[in-house]
């Protein structure tokens, strides 16, 4: 006997170019990924500049049409058929959209990263806490099979002591003539630049290895030192290289961004793939870096102590699912649903300490390399009526 599947009633807060991808995965029919017990049903968009720009969101990406338009954020949060809002917004507007939530006592899925710096996270996550709302962090890398099998395999001893992971996300880019000084990429009025935008995938490898699998009393917060290279037009980074060293042991993680040069191994000839988890029985390498769908296991070619590995050289291809259709975003959405049905405030496999963490690390290398937003996009103060609404 089968129980109705919980449906989870979604709201989309702005209608750029993540929130139309992220609006379609959403609009997949969850049969084609295997699932019964969870459902999706888009209820409503909300555009800040005008209510047709709603509109014709919810036209471009197929909306049923009950879906409602709203011509502000407010008029969303106000809506009782929304259970949840995905944020998509700049960076810089993540704080302030999502206290607009939570105090109409809406769950929130927001976009990576979840705000410009930790104090910001800490004071979501508290009142989400008070309020008993579910709050995630939008990174959908973590929610693909394959980082779930990677993070179980090594978990499990299969690569040994880990001792290092290396993580590139960079993207060759004609900065000038692709941003210029206005692009959410680089306006320092949007809280740009590639730390905030591309690290945060660097640094999430290196956290699903170095810190989330690692047993609760031996985890603790790495040592951070870094090098950051500024855009000359508006000051924001263009290029950033992080070295933390992990507790228990020492393990450094290796995390690099930029925007001049690429991480796509395809593209040099010569060039290894961008994620490199190294165990002492062996690595694991990974070509893509936002939508892992395979990764290569490579035993050591000599082990002086102990066992050798248990595995063969192999590639391992997980496809994606149903025809193929769609990004991979819809994974972290089936993880909101099931946490919502639940009753659970926070993912398991993307913990708030665990966003607060990562937010910490980039405040440090920010520090370092004195790169700051100004006071607006940094305060922790929240006034409905200086927010984007
Ligand atoms: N997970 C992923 O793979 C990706 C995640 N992202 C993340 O998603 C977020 C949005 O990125 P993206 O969709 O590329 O950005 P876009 O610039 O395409 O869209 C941002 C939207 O935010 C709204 N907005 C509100 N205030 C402003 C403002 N002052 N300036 C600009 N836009 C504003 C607008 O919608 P409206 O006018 O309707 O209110 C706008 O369309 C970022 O946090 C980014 O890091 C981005 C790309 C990929
Ligand atoms: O999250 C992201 O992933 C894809 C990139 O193109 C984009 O800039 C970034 O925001």
């Amino acid at each position: 006997m089968s129980s109705e599947p919980f449906t989870l009633r979604w709201g989309i807060l702005a209608t750029g170019g993540i929130a139309k991808t992220f609006t379609k995965d959403l609009l997949i029919d969850v049969s084609t990924r295997d699932i019964s017990d969870i459902k999706h049903s888009l209820v409503a968009a909300a555009s800040s500049t005008s209510v047709s720009r709603a509109q014709d969101f919810l036209a471009e990406v197929g909306a049923p049409l009950t879906a409602k338009a709203h011509g502000s954020y407010t008029s969303l949060v106000a809506d009782p058929d929304v259970d949840i809002v995905y944020i998509a917004t700049p960076h810089s507007h993540h704080y302030a959209n999502a206290r607009l939530c939570l105090e109409a006592g809406k769950h929130i899925l927001c976009e990576k990263p979840m705000t410009v710096n930790a104090e910001q996270t800490k004071i979501l996550i508290d009142i989400a806490r008070e309020k008993k709302l579910f709050l995630m962090e939008a990174v959908w890398t973590r929610f693909f099979p394959v980082s779930k099998e990677i993070r179980e395999f090594v978990r499990e001893g299969g690569l040994g002591e880990v001792k290092r992971v290396w993580a590139d996300v960079s993207f060759w880019t004609d900065v000038e003539k692709a941003f210029g000084t206005e692009h959410r990429m680089v306006s320092m009025d949007l809280a740009g630049g590639v730390l905030l935008d591309l690290g945060v995938y660097s640094l999430t490898w290196l956290f699903q290895i170095l810190y989330h699998i690692v047993p609760e009393p031996d985890r603790g917060f790495p040592s951070v030192a870094s090098q950051l290279t500024k855009y000359k037009p508006t000051g924001c980074d263009e290029s950033t290289s992080m070295l933390l060293s992990f507790p228990p042991n020492g393990a450094h993680g290796i995390a690099t961004t930029n925007i001049r040069v690429s991480h796509d191994a395809s593209a040099t000839a010569t060039a290894s793939d961008p994620i490199r988890i190294q165990g002492t029985l062996g690595d694991i390498t990974v070509s893509s870096p936002f939508r892992p769908t395979s990764y290569t296991l490579i035993p050591a070619s000599s082990v002086s102590r102990g066992t050798p590995a248990s595995f063969e050289r192999k590639t391992v291809t997980r496809a994606m699912p149903g025809d193929g259709h769609g990004h991979g975003m819809f994974w972290e959405a089936d993880e909101c649903a099931r946490c919502i049905r639940d009753g659970k405030l926070e993912s398991d496999d993307m913990p708030w300490a665990e966003s607060e963490a990562v937010m910490r690390v980039m405040d440090r290398v920010r520090e370092q390399g004195g790169l700051v937003y100004g006071e607006g996009l940094e305060s922790v103060v929240w006034e409905e009526k200086g927010a984007v609404v």
